[in-house]
């Protein structure tokens, strides 16, 4: 495979006919050989980011599109040495799996020996060996994935671009595709960039994670930087559950209807929203002094690995708390939580509309 690349956009922005435009001014840095993965809700941009790095669109006065040194702003698709992968597998269907991969490498004129000897070491790495013969229409949507990643790979691209590629999949087969993708990307050590608008997928894949909003980046980071570190309430809210509480602060813990939640480094009395994920709550006997809030269980949901409780804590929302401890509690229950300091969050406060006031 090709020594690894960073691709590099600065200001670039993409207006469709006169409206608004579907990407502000964005700056962006994907490292030689990571994979970055774009996150948000639909609408939000990430595909208009995509389709500008492949050479499918390209960017408003202004932008530019650089791959390591080379200016290829104004280059097309086939001029940028990418390999696209689609969620729609967009596979020549009257064609074999074989002929399929080694469409690009005929373009390109290699010989008929070599194309043959790639074909097979394409078909064993994404795990279709002895399938070379079969036809396009005798496959699973999994195998389909599996040879257009092949084929993508077949003219050995500088950047792999992946648009959703396993979210028309079962939720099985997306996850055993997902392991063999994790896989192969970090085998392969290539520079790629990955849409998608499921979170999970985001934090399995990502070396780094975009998260984007209405056309903007809200926040670039680890995947652990993003689900623990949220730069904003959208963030936030849309990576996994987050519970919010608000209250009074103490000195280092926020009274709240039903007990404290620690947070540290707060001026006392004003009014603040504090912030944990369900995982984080503990259940603590309520005859301990571990127990800091006391709460009714509304309901539970046994969710096999699981179980996830809603729990009145006299707060406008109830507190989602999940655990794996294998109990079981009933609605009305009356029971102990506790929050341990490392997982309360306050988002930085410029990015904090409403609660908290200095
Ligand atoms: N060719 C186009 N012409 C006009 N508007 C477009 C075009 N392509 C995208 N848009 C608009 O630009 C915005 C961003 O679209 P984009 O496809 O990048 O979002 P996305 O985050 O990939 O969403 P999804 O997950 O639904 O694919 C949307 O409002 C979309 O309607």
């Amino acid at each position: 495979m090709n020594s690894s690349l960073s691709i590099k956009l600065l200001q670039c922005a993409k207006t469709f006919g006169s409206g608004a435009p579907a990407l502000e001014p964005i700056d962006l840095e994907i490292h030689p050989g990571e994979t970055l993965v774009l996150l948000g809700p639909s609408g939000c941009g990430k595909t208009t980011t995509l389709r500008l790095i492949a050479g499918l669109e390209f960017p408003d006065a202004g932008g530019r599109v650089l791959f390591g040194d080379d200016d290829v702003t104004d280059l097309p698709i086939e001029k940028r040495g990418v390999g696209m992968v689609f969620q729609n597998y967009a596979l020549f269907p009257n064609m074999t799996v074989g002929e399929n991969i080694a469409y690009g490498m005929k373009i390109r004129k290699l010989p008929a020996a070599e194309r043959a000897a790639r074909i097979d070491a394409l078909l064993d790495m994404v795990h279709l060996q002895g399938l070379g013969h079969r036809r396009i229409d005798q496959l699973s949507g999994g195998q389909k994935q599996r040879v257009a990643l092949a084929r993508a790979l077949a003219v050995e691209p500088r950047v792999l671009l992946l648009d959703e590629p396993l979210t028309a999949l079962d939720a099985k087969l997306r996850e055993t595709l997902r392991a063999d993708l994790n896989q192969l990307l970090r085998k392969l050590g290539i520079t790629a960039i990955y849409v998608t608008h499921d979170q999970g997928e985001a934090m399995a894949l990502g070396d780094r994670v975009v998260v984007m909003e209405r056309g903007k980046i809200a926040q670039i980071g680890t995947p652990q930087d993003i689900y623990y570190r949220p730069a904003s309430e959208f963030v936030a809210d849309f990576i996994g559950t987050m519970n919010r509480v608000s209250g009074v602060t103490r000195v280092g813990h926020l009274q709240i209807p039903a007990g404290i939640v620690p947070l540290a480094n707060v001026k006392p009395d004003r009014q603040a929203t504090a912030m944990f994920r369900p995982e984080d709550v503990e259940i603590v006997p309520l005859d301990t002094a571990g127990a800091e809030i006391f709460g009714d269980v509304m309901s539970t949901f046994f969710m096999g690995d699981r179980t996830r409780l809603l729990v009145d804590v006299g707060t406008e929302m109830p507190v989602i708390v999940e655990t794996r401890r294998r109990g079981v509690w009933h609605a009305g229950e009356h029971i102990g939580l506790r929050v341990p300091e490392h997982a309360v969050m306050q988002l930085p406060a410029q990015h904090f509309s409403g609660e908290t006031r200095s």
